[in-house]
């Protein structure tokens, strides 16, 4: 935490805004931390609080601590949409929605910030080799933990029901209502019988003194209660914690047990592989009401087993008694001695005889289907006891279930569940206490080591590299542009113009489209202003889009999608993308206004300097794309000559121009101007252009439309074939 930080220096956030975050959020320190984490999910959930209003916000923090913002280097709204571009894939490999908000703090650094940049490099490349490090399957395991985690929350504790304060004066029951009545019901006890009442319909009761009578046993005592804390008197609300966090904590504390050997070093380090496991064994034991977990208490589990299928199973045994009663009757016959029939005689009923009859008989039938019930239901000898009356005590047939037989032990069995579980909740939250910190750092180090586990791993699906930067010599290079421009000075190796130099790239989101494995590797290097010319659907654009990718991520710290790349540091970066057709007057003025704005960096200050150029010009790379279509041909060369001439004159601009113009260009051009070019090679036997995406070095490749024709003829027959022929013949 940035103590210096306070809300209100951050720009955006004025006094209704503070109040509104610090009231969300409950204290600046956490509302900060949130900011600074650029947790955006979580600034939306404040009152009033838009997306864009939560990244806008970010955004300004971020420019706070580091003095520069993203727009600082991505100079052109294309630039920030191939950026943009790039953060989209690398969220896909998050786990985390947290690791995701967080990929927007990550932004190109330019030259004078290069420390930054080392920084994150330094902590993807560790990831990287972390990730090396593990097998397949465990690579799975941790992305599936990792995708459990959600940062950790602690909601204002509940109403407990289970517990009772008891208070027996007026003065101590209203302050105690006060301190506690958010939390507990609070009773003001004036008798024994009510204090009796109270204490068996709470399984637990507190006492804040001592009454004037006798009560039972079974309650808690305090004498200062005035000092206590609710966690002083109901310790199992220390559960919550780790009940509202359950599975995030399980999550992280085995990834604890995975890295604990690692090199994460942090929370990870500081807990060993055993104390992750114990703590995870503790945690697991909580259901979602803090109760016994199924699995881990044999007694709990028995008893709820009973409740759940007690019902059950005493409508079964009903159903089968009552069919062996039925049997023995209908297989019995009642003979009636003289003593008996003078009893009938007398007005004694007949069913008393029967009963005595047959009543032997049925006595064994409830016995055995009690002892069966028993044995089903692993019920112990109290449980057992309260059964003898459960088919009644009278035999009758069909044999009906006593309810209040079968409520009252339903009653005894839950009672003995929520005493166990009492007793369970007061022991874990014991074992338990102090270990909510640890838990709290320990998600937040795996909401963290996402962000750096998700960039690695992105890193090692595109196969990417780390750049090697190319500083040149700032004197020398000032003395030939003072004098001649770079390429005057002579180009290619010792030349001191800012460079780039890519093998076998591919283009991140062609991969992404494709497959990595479907996009064929490209490379190209150059160190002055280059013209890119080259056949339709040549990978031109593919190509220009890939050396922006690779300039934004190197600028950012991060890994390139190339075999080896080397560039030199810029301070800006310039994309102007292809215009969709001929652009009217004022689109037209727009984007030479646009150009202009490449040149203005830091006039004031060479100009104070009395030097054309002076050290603090900023460096920069600008590529275009087809800018040819901002107007007609004929106007468009002259115009682009005139940029090319102006960035040479520059010498700290990198310039890349894809053209289908470069003869009128050059022909316009008062410099030489390197002219590069995607040439294709011929028609396959499928008739689809066979194209070599490598540009061929100071080559004017030809747009190769006669390519497109002969693919024409040779695909046609009759008339058709000899209209293609005919246009073929003009090339
Ligand atoms: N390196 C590559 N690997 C595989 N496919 C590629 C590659 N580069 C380009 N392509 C394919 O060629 C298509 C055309 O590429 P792109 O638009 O870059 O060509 P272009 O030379 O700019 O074309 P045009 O001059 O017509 O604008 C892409 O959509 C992609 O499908």
């Amino acid at each position: 935490m940035v103590s210096s930080l306070h809300l209100r220096d951050i720009a955006g956030i004025g006094p209704i805004l503070e109040k509104r975050l610090i009231t969300h959020f409950k204290s600046e320190e956490k509302a900060l931390f949130v900011l600074l984490k650029g947790e955006i999910r979580e600034l939306c959930l404040v009152e009033g609080m838009t997306k864009k209003a939560a990244q806008s916000l970010i955004s300004n923090v971020v420019k706070s601590q580091t003095g520069i913002c993203a727009g600082d280097f991505l100079k052109t709204k294309e630039a920030e949409s191939l950026y943009l571009g790039i953060l989209k894939i690398l969220k896909k490999y998050c786990h985390t929605a947290y690791a995701s908000d967080y990929m927007d703090l990550f932004i190109p650094y330019p030259k004078q910030k290069s420390n930054r940049r080392e920084e994150v490099s330094a902590n993807i490349q560790s990831h990287m080799d972390l990730i090396h490090s593990f097998s397949e399957d465990e690579i799975e395991l941790i992305s599936n933990l990792l995708s459990q985690i959600t940062p950790a929350r602690t909601a204002a504790a509940a109403k407990i029901k289970d517990k009772v304060i008891l208070t027996f004066t007026e003065k101590t029951y209203l302050s105690a209502k006060e301190k506690f009545g958010k939390n507990l019901a609070v009773h003001w006890v004036l008798d024994p019988q009510e204090a009796a009442d109270l204490l068996s319909a709470y399984p637990s009761v507190i006492l804040f003194e001592f009454p004037e009578f006798d009560i039972p046993d079974g309650y808690e005592y305090f004498r200062n209660f005035e000092n206590l804390t609710l966690e002083q008197i109901v310790p199992e609300i220390a559960l919550d914690f780790f009940i509202q966090n359950q599975k995030s904590i399980l999550a992280s504390l085995k990834l604890a047990e995975i890295m604990a050997a690692g090199t994460l070093g942090g929370v990870y380090s500081k807990m060993t592989a055993e104390a992750a496991l114990s703590l995870r064994t503790l945690v697991s034991k909580i259901d979602a009401s803090g109760n016994f977990a199924a699995g881990f208490d044999p007694e709990s589990d028995r008893l709820n087993l009973i409740l759940k299928n007690c019902e059950e199973i005493f409508l079964k045994s009903a159903g089968t008694l009552s069919s062996k009663i039925e049997q023995s009757l209908s297989s019995s016959t009642l003979t009636l001695d003289g003593a008996q029939m003078m009893k009938v005689m007398s007005g004694i009923d007949l069913k008393e005889i029967v009963f005595e009859k047959v009543s032997k008989n049925c006595r064994g039938f409830f016995a055995e289907s009690l002892a069966e019930i028993s044995e089903k239901l692993a019920l112990k000898k109290d449980e057992d006891m309260l059964l003898w009356d459960v088919f009644g005590d009278e035999i009758s047939c069909p044999v009906q279930i006593q309810p209040d037989v079968l409520s009252r032990f339903k009653k005894h069995i839950s009672s003995k569940i929520t005493e166990r579980n009492h007793s369970h909740k007061k022991s874990l939250s014991k074992e338990l206490a102090g270990q909510k910190e640890m838990c709290e750092s320990l998600i937040t180090a795996c909401l963290e080591s996402d962000v750096w586990f998700s960039v690695a791993a992105f890193a090692l699906a595109h196969e990417m590299t780390f750049p090697k930067w190319e500083e040149r010599d700032e004197k020398e290079s000032r003395g030939g542009k003072e004098g001649k421009s770079g390429r005057e000075n002579g180009s290619g190796k010792g030349d001191k113009n800012l460079s780039f130099s890519m093998d076998a790239g591919k283009n991140l989101f062609l991969s992404q489209k494709y497959g990595l494995s479907h996009v064929v590797p490209v490379s190209y290097a150059t160190n002055s202003v280059t013209i890119l010319s080259g056949v339709n659907s040549g990978g031109k654009t593919s190509l220009l889009e890939l050396l922006g990718q690779c300039f934004i991520l190197a600028h950012m710290g991060f890994p390139v999608p190339a075999q080896s790349f080397s560039m030199s540091s810029l301070d800006e970066f310039y994309y102007f993308g292809k215009s969709k057709g001929t652009l009217d007057a004022g689109a037209f003025e727009t984007t030479l206004r646009n150009f202009a704005a490449v040149f203005k960096t830091k006039k004031p200050e060479r100009e104070k300097a009395g030097l054309t150029f002076d050290k603090y010009e900023k460096k920069k790379a600008v590529f275009a794309d087809e800018l040819e279509a901002i107007t007609e041909p004929g106007a468009s060369a002259k115009i682009i000559a005139g940029l090319l001439e102006a960035f040479c004159a520059d010498g700290n601009a990198l310039s890349l121009f894809v053209s289908h113009l470069a003869e009128p260009i050059m022909k316009n051009c008062s410099i030489p101007v390197q002219v590069d070019g995607i040439e294709a090679k011929g028609l396959d036997e499928n008739l689809n252009l066979v194209v070599d995406r490598n540009p061929v070095k100071n080559h004017i490749a030809k747009s190769t439309p006669e390519l497109i024709v002969e693919k024409l003829f040779l695909s046609a027959s009759g008339e058709d074939a000899a209209f293609y022929e005919k246009l073929k013949a003009k090339f």
